[in-house]
């Protein structure tokens, strides 16, 4: 068989129809899903093969509401369709997405999608939301009218997607083109009247829950209300499967140092990777709570309404509810967060939402802030329990971060002329209880990216950062410590005439490095350092947080954890801005905005907190 016997399919329709559950279902990938418009940005490509053994490719597409739309994610729509996107050769058939619960403003896109005058079927999908809300479409109504195969689709559940592949292994030899449609507005309301029936109108469960939370007066505090609790949970809830964690590798790293005969093997393995990697990995459960929330926010359907109401809070600051979930994704990472600007129409909401994108408080920092609130903010708790200083700490230099990135937000705004405000024009989606299956892949695969990250870049970093802590050994007859001799101390000491200032110490200095390739790696890097330092003395192992409280002041504490909510400390991010805007000149003052940022920043608090606290 040959690869040109293979049958191109492209997954088409507005945003939020479920294109990639259908795409999952159909291919058994893992694309990202989630209830709310604009998660795919790019072409996404998979492979089936239908039953009667007919190899496909399928390609699922950022959704669309029109083809005379203009974000870049929609464009990218518009050109694999029409056959005009560079390498990707014409969709031999395209298989619409229709929401059946919101057929009304999915159809009129499937019509335009039809003029193009390819060969295409529709598939129905959330058919079974539909019959829920006593929505009855007709699909052979559909068909007739439509003039194309219409067949019923429930994207999420097993086997939801067999009448799609009967209806594909139908198909012989080139279907015909569909019909054209002049008015597309009469045509929608025709069909519209013919195919479906909808219930009386009855206040709904919809209805009623944004009652209450797009609420004026109600909807800001609760939004403010899951916003604390996303952060105090973190602190407090992951507390003991971290001491859990913890305690696990400091008992293997002393079995390991015990077992091992002395030497540099014993050092690598237990300073190195054991005290490295331990410490980065403690973070684990804190990274799974975060996006834990995030993922039921996602699929709950409440990011967009959360967009809405605020809306008029980030007009304050010269953005649209629309940079909301692109700046709420960076909280997870800034680099999806980055990606999905691509649903921004207007270009320089869109570039100003990139340039700020990085200072959302990305997962990564949460090991640095942990390690840090762990060292220098007592545990205290109040209000029986439910608040506690820590936490309050960590949701502090999340506000921080924010205002921060509305303040540049405000002042880049002020450099770009102004180009016509553009109203806010968001879809709310149907309220949807999280999937618990979902859920836990989704969880799943996070703890999968972490590990990996742990394995192989942070592990590679741990390691060349214990041999530049260990060697080379100190000449005979040496009398300082050992770590001062090698060519980390070195490093360190050199580096520390800039970084005195803000308080940092050759030990800071040193983590800073690798700290830059990925966040984390400071941590591991703090840990190696202290552990190769402290050589001797077992305690050290994974017993970071106490060396650190013991031997920093709490001014260049405080100064490190301000540092981290500015600094771009993250290559992969600056790589990411160069694609998105095309050239370096963006991503090179995004690095000269933060860097001066995060300094002055520090300095300031490392001055002030001297100040007060001696
Ligand atoms: N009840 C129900 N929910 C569905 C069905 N198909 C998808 N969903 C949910 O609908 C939401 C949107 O699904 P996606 O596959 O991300 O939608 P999409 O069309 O790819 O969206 P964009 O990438 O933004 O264009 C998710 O919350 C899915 O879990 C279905 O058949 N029934
Ligand atoms: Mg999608």
């Amino acid at each position: 068989m040959s690869m040109a016997a293979e049958w191109h399919l492209a997954l088409v329709g507005s945003p939020n129809c479920g294109k990639t559950a259908l795409f999952n279902r159909l291919t058994g990938s893992r694309q990202k899903v989630a209830n709310y418009a604009g998660v795919t940005v790019e072409r996404k490509e998979g492979r089936f093969q239908l039953p009667n053994g007919r190899a496909v490719r399928l390609l699922d597409l950022p959704g669309a509401y029109s083809f005379a739309a203009t974000s870049p994610d929609e464009q990218v729509t518009f050109d694999v369709c029409r056959g005009q996107f560079p390498g990707e050769k014409k969709p031999d058939l395209l298989v619409c997405v229709a929401d059946a619960t919101n057929l009304r403003l999915h159809l009129r896109f499937i019509l335009e999608v039809r003029n193009l005058g390819q060969p295409m079927l529709l598939a129905l999908n959330m058919v079974d939301a539909a019959k829920r809300r006593g929505i009855a479409v007709d699909a052979a109504v559909l068909a007739r009218e439509l003039g194309i195969p219409v067949v019923e689709t429930v994207a999420i559940r097993r086997g939801g997607a067999d009448a799609l592949q009967a209806a594909l292994t139908a198909f012989e030899g080139s279907p015909t083109p569909p019909p054209k449609a002049d008015d597309l507005h009469a045509e929608t309301r025709r069909v519209m009247g013919l195919a479906v029936r909808e219930p009386e109108r009855s206040t709904s469960f919809e209805e009623r829950a944004d009652r209450i939370l797009l609420n004026p007066w109600l909807g800001l505090p609760i939004l403010a209300g899951v916003l604390f609790l996303m952060f105090q949970a973190v602190f407090a809830w992951a507390g003991p499967m971290q001491d859990a964690l913890a305690g696990g590798t400091a008992a293997a790293g002393h079995w390991l140092a015990q077992t091992l005969p002395a030497g540099a093997l014993q050092s690598l393995i237990t300073d190195g990777i054991f005290a490295g990697l331990g410490t980065v990995l403690e973070f684990l459960p804190q990274i799974l709570l975060l996006f834990l929330f995030i993922l039921l926010l996602e699929e709950s359907g409440y990011l967009p309404r959360a967009a809405f109401l605020l809306d008029r809070l980030m007009a304050g600051a010269g953005l649209t509810g629309r940079s909301f979930i692109p700046l709420l994704s960076s909280f997870a990472c800034a680099i999806p967060g980055i990606m999905a600007t691509r649903s921004i129409q207007n270009p320089r909401d869109r570039l100003v939402t990139i340039m700020i994108a990085p200072l959302m408080t990305c997962s990564a920092r949460l090991p640095v802030y942990t390690l840090l609130i762990g060292a220098f903010i007592p545990r205290q708790e109040y209000a029986g329990g439910w608040l506690n200083l820590q936490g309050l700490v960590l949701f502090g230099l999340y506000v921080t971060a924010v205002v921060s990135a509305m303040v540049v937000s405000f002042i880049m705004k002020r450099w770009h002329k102004k180009a016509g405000e553009q109203t806010l024009l968001l879809e709310l989606p149907a309220y949807r209880w999280p999937n618990p299956l979902d859920v836990a892949i989704g969880l799943w695969e996070r703890a999968m990216v972490f590990l990996r990250r742990v394995t192989t870049i942070i592990l590679a970093l741990t390691v060349l950062l214990w041999f530049l802590a260990s060697f080379p050994a100190p000449p005979e007859g040496a009398t300082g410590p050992a770590i001062d001799y090698s060519f980390a101390g070195r490093i360190g000491h050199a580096l520390q005439w800039f970084f005195a200032p803000i308080g940092f110490n050759w030990q800071i200095c040193i983590a800073l490095i690798p700290g830059l390739a990925a966040r984390e790696v400071a941590v591991s890097a703090l840990a190696t350092v202290y552990a190769v330092a402290a050589a001797s003395d077992e305690q050290a192992i994974s017993q970071l947080t106490g060396m650190v409280a013991g031997q920093w002041s709490i001014a260049t504490g405080l100064s490190l954890l301000v540092w981290y909510i500015y600094a771009p400390m993250c290559l992969s991010t600056i790589a990411v801005i160069r694609r998105e805007t095309g050239g370096w000149k963006h991503p090179l003052w995004a690095t000269v905005y933060l860097f001066a940022l995060a300094y002055f920043a520090s300095f300031l608090t490392y001055q002030v907190a001297s100040a007060l606290l001696t």
